[in-house]
């Protein structure tokens, strides 16, 4: 991921060694807080390894810790593009992107209460009216894609599904100082809209900025598909209006949102191409159980392994080998569409000699911030099935549910204007 996405956004951490009977209490401690859907995890308990990371939600420029307040964003985008293969199979997937199909389910099995208007393909744009649009979305209806830190403590998101805090008064109530450090901007439903305007505008800008480290360039998919979701209240608002949606403003090719989706673009084949690959190679390991290692289906995630995922052919030559290649890049397709951005932000000095690339220049103060990625460990193998199965859930509920709604809708609209002509009469 580090090859991908670059040295500034990734950090590895360190293997480091824990006593059993820590993590074995560890493990009790923390269950009572997890998320119902989320209680069939576990921490591994037995290898008496974990894996110690930088603690994100602080500024990653300075090797010390600071002691000026941080604020930190974290957004989980989920995946930016609507499929292009040919192998799919269901038409709805080339109109509308998961995320917003997903939605539906999502509500429909308790999971969210409300439907978001949050739309990846609107965050990832690069337009910087879809990218608002987006972030608002997200501050409206936070679910698991937003949360907001302050001084490492969580002010605004969902701790877990049933203590959402999601109040913009009091949001914009700790965001003041940020962004608005020495006016006496008046409280009220202004001076909260005027805090939020301001957050959406920084966290835009940085999204957009851009670190040019990274070999994302050996990147080159090539195909895209639709650049608007036709589910995206945004882009709906457009079509009513008999207007264009805004497509894109292309993305900085260097900024963490470009790179982010040109890994998420290893997906090539849609679940749908790629899962009878899986098979091809399900049957290769049943008959070679052995080869589980030659292949690196665990690792080591090694510069071979790394080359290989540069393959970005759809050929299909029959072979295992071709299999493998897709199965992996999938993996990490996968894993790039689960991350999160942790973006971090903390008032700088108006004298102090810091670096300018990493200065916010918002309007109001002067914000030093720095952008990492979380979650990147690489999803199993043996999700695929999963991911399958799933892919078709989604599908159809949001076919036979909403789609058909829609059509209900507008043939009693037409029913209605046939019932309601209007017959005029010369008088
Ligand atoms: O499949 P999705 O899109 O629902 O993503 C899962 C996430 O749900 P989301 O849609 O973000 O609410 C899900 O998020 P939550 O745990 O529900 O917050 C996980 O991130 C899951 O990954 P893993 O199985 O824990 O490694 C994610 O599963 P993977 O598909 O990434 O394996
Ligand atoms: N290094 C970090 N710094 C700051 N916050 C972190 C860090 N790692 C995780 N978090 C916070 O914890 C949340 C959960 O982290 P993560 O998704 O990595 O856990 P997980 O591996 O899915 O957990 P599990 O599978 O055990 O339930 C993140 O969304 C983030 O808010």
């Amino acid at each position: 991921m580090k090859e991908f996405l670059g040295e500034n956004y990734v950090h590895c951490g360190e293997v480091v060694q824990l006593p059993l009977e820590f993590v074995k209490q560890l493990c009790l401690k923390i269950q009572c807080e997890r998320p119902e859907s989320r209680c069939d995890k576990d921490l591994d308990t037995l290898s008496g390894y974990a894996m110690c990371l930088p603690n994100l939600t602080r500024l990653q420029t300075y090797r010390f810790a600071e002691h000026r307040p941080i604020l930190c964003v974290e957004i989980k985008p989920k995946c930016g593009f609507i499929p292009f293969s040919s192998n799919v199979t269901h038409e709805m997937k080339h109109k509308v992107c998961r995320y917003c199909m997903h939605q539906h389910l999502k509500v429909a099995t308790g999971k969210w209460k409300k439907i978001s208007k949050y739309c990846p393909l609107d965050l990832y744009s690069g337009n910087k009216q879809r990218m608002h649009f987006a972030l608002k979305s997200l501050l409206q209806e936070a679910q698991n894609n937003l949360r907001i830190f302050k001084n490492g403590e969580l002010i605004y998101g969902c701790g877990d599904a049933r203590s959402p805090v999601a109040d913009w008064r009091e949001l914009a109530h700790h965001l003041k100082p940020f962004f608005f450090p020495s006016n006496g901007l008046a409280s009220g439903p202004h001076c909260t809209r005027a805090v939020i305007r301001e957050l959406v505008h920084v966290i835009t800008w940085v999204l957009l900025s851009s670190s040019d480290k990274g070999r994302t360039s050996a990147l080159r998919p090539g195909l895209q598909g639709p650049r608007v979701c036709e589910a995206s209240p945004f882009s709906r608002s457009f079509r009513h209006q008999g207007k264009n949606t805004p497509e894109h403003s292309g993305l900085p090719k260097g900024c963490l949102l470009y790179k982010t989706l040109q890994v998420q673009m290893l997906d090539l084949l849609d679940i749908e191409g790629l899962y009878p690959l899986y098979n091809r190679v399900e049957q290769y390991l049943e008959d070679f159980p052995e080869a589980r290692k030659t292949l690196q289906i665990d690792g080591p995630y090694d510069e071979a392994f790394y080359q290989k995922l540069l393959d970005v052919s759809t050929e299909d030559d029959g072979t295992v080998a071709f299999a493998l290649t897709k199965v992996q890049q999938y993996r990490v397709a996968m894993t790039a569409k689960d991350c999160s951005i942790m973006i971090a932000l903390s008032p700088c000095l108006q004298d102090a000699s810091s670096d300018q690339r990493a200065i916010v220049p918002s309007s109001r103060s002067r914000l030093a911030f720095s952008v990492s990625v979380l979650d990147l460990d690489l999803k199993p193998y043996e999700s695929i099935p999963h991911q399958y199965k799933l892919d078709g859930k989604i599908v159809s509920y949001y076919s036979k549910t909403v789609h058909a709604k829609d059509d209900a809708m507008m043939s009693t609209r037409f029913k209605e204007s046939e019932d309601c002509t209007l017959v005029l009469h010369k008088v």
